[in-house]
């Protein structure tokens, strides 16, 4: 014990030290004491992570080579920090440093581009990209969700899916989404009244995209209950959306609050898929996707697969839920935002409204009636063109990606074509921050002329599946409100900044105040 005591607290330092100040001065024992085992473990373990962390700056230089983007990257965590607080402006700082640059997040080495050449040629190289999402994407979507599969089981999944938005199927869902945002303008309404002041629509243009969606793609086979429990989660899936999220989904991280909204929702969605194979077979017409689905393979032409579960129904209703809810609210938000902040296009859009409509606003829209609005199209497509949804769409390189001729995108990085510079270049939309309509109704014009540049719905063998039902939706709910609403901005010095939760929303949430259009 006493020897031990010695060794340990009152060491002293060896009785060759010439200073008398530290005689007797107490060392600690790890300093003195300490075995010559514990000084090598010591060593060697400092060595080895000094060795790892130069083998760390090392590999990424040697990946980088000589694309802009730091020298050096952050031990370990590289660029986590700004990949939680994203901003635009330093998207645009990325973009704007080359046509290709490098960054790296908890070691996944990243190759950002940002020219319309090397954005194209990630989207449409199956045999060295394919997407990979966002990186918690596989363990809220299921890693067996069809959205991952790539190649010709891919190619045969969407043959199926694809009849799902044909015109046909479009004139079933119109009436949904027609009827809902009435209800929903309402409400506002309702709720305006009481108080008029201005309120963002951040979260209410989010309400109605969701229960539009419920709606359009289970019908009546979720119960009032389910749509709600699914609505409020949902945001929990939204906040996981982060590029690179912290790896383990333990409790308390947002992947894992992610993982158990997922799971609510498919409680519900395979409900669904169940009691609409049900409803086909006992003779119903098809009111829903779902519906639309199942009738289609009975269909005697259709000669593709016929065994879906309600599982596999579910993943696929719910990656759509998973691809459109938020960049459909971010189109939609932006759509009022552009229309209250350019009166004179709002202007427009009414007149071609009360001319189709023939003066009757509540007569519901149809696909024929939308057919006959180039100038609500044209506003729609020019929104998001100014103000993309997506800015960029994380892919994977399968294996090494030669994608220019003095660069090769090392395998297994992520390689992230971006479009916010194809859409906003001038040489194709000339004075490309502002918002002109006008731009897409001549054939002639550079915009129409190049349509490679409008990458909105992405481009190749994964482009968005539900581009005209993204479209339509976003026209019809911005044609029925200019008619049953007035709105006013209320411009914030944050309206014109940007919010990048996975899309682009305006930073203050689009303040509007509401009241009731009376019928002309
Ligand atoms: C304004 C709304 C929307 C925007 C801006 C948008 C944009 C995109 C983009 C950029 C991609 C990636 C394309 C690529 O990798 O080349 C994509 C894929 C996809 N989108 Fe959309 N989307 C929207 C709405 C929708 C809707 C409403 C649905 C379904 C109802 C949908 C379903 C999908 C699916 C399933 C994919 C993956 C397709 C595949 O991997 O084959 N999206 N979308």
């Amino acid at each position: 014990m006493a020897s031990h005591r010695q060794h340990s607290v009152l060491a002293t330092m060896p009785s060759s030290t010439s200073d008398p100040l530290l005689h007797n001065i107490p060392i600690p024992s790890f300093l003195t004491s300490a075995s010559s085992e514990s000084f090598t473990w010591l060593y060697t373990t400092a060595a080895l992570i000094c060795a790892l962390l130069v083998l760390e700056q090392s590999v990424y230089r040697y990946k980088k080579r000589h694309l802009p983007g730091s020298s050096w990257t952050i031990p370990i965590i590289g660029k986590y920090a700004d990949s939680l607080k994203p901003t635009m402006e330093g998207y645009m700082a990325q973009w704007n440093s080359g046509a290709l640059s490098a960054v790296s997040v908890f070691n996944i080495f990243v190759v950002m581009a940002s020219s319309n050449e090397y954005s194209r040629k990630i989207l449409n190289s199956p045999n060295h990209a394919e997407p990979c999402l966002v990186y918690s994407a596989k363990q809220i979507l299921m890693p067996d969700n069809w959205v991952f599969l790539t190649g010709k089981t891919h190619v045969e999944y969407r043959r199926i899916l694809n009849t799902l938005f044909t015109r046909k199927a479009l004139g079933i869902y119109i009436g949904v989404q027609d009827a809902i945002s009435r209800q929903h303008f309402s409400k506002w309404l309702s709720e305006a009244a009481t108080d008029s002041s201005p309120k963002p629509i951040m979260m209410t243009a989010r309400d109605l995209n969701m229960h539009t969606s419920l709606r359009v793609f289970c019908g009546k086979h979720i119960p009032e209950e389910g749509a709600v429990e699914i609505n409020q989660k949902y945001w929990d899936i939204t906040q996981a959306l982060e590029l690179v999220n912290f790896p383990l989904a333990i409790p308390g991280t947002k992947v894992y609050r992610a993982i158990q909204a997922r799971k609510a929702a498919f409680k519900w969605l395979e409900l669904a898929a169940s009691q609409a194979k049900i409803a086909v077979a006992e003779g119903a017409e098809p009111e829903c996707m779902l519906e639309e689905w199942v009738k289609e393979m009975q269909s005697p032409s259709y000669k593709g697969r016929k065994d879906f579960s309600d599982r596999e129904m579910a993943m696929v209703v719910f990656s759509f839920l998973f691809a459109s809810q938020d960049a459909m609210s971010s189109g939609l938000i932006y759509g009022f935002q552009h229309l209250a902040d350019h009166p004179d296009i709002l202007a427009k859009i009414r007149e071609e409204q009360y001319r189709v409509r023939a003066g009757d606003v509540d007569k519901p829209l149809t696909l024929e009636m939308l057919d006959e609005m180039p100038y609500l199209k044209a506003f729609v497509k020019e929104s998001m063109r100014v103000k993309p949804p997506v800015t960029m769409v994380p892919y994977k390189a399968t294996k090494a990606f030669p994608i220019s001729a003095d660069y090769t995108v090392p395998a297994n990085s992520m390689v992230i074509p971006s479009f916010y510079n194809s859409l906003h270049d001038p040489t194709v939309f000339p004075d490309p921050d502002s918002l002109s309509p006008e731009r897409w109704l001549d054939p002639q014009s550079s915009a129409n002329t190049n349509p490679k540049n409008y990458l909105v719905f992405g481009s190749g063998p994964h482009k968005c599946i539900g581009i005209e039902y993204a479209t339509m939706n976003i026209a019809l709910i911005l044609a029925t409100a200019s008619v049953m609403m007035d709105w006013e901005h209320d411009i914030t010095p944050e309206s014109n900044k940007v919010k990048i939760i996975a899309t682009l929303f305006p930073l203050d949430g689009c303040r509007l105040k509401l009241s009731p259009r009376k019928h002309v």
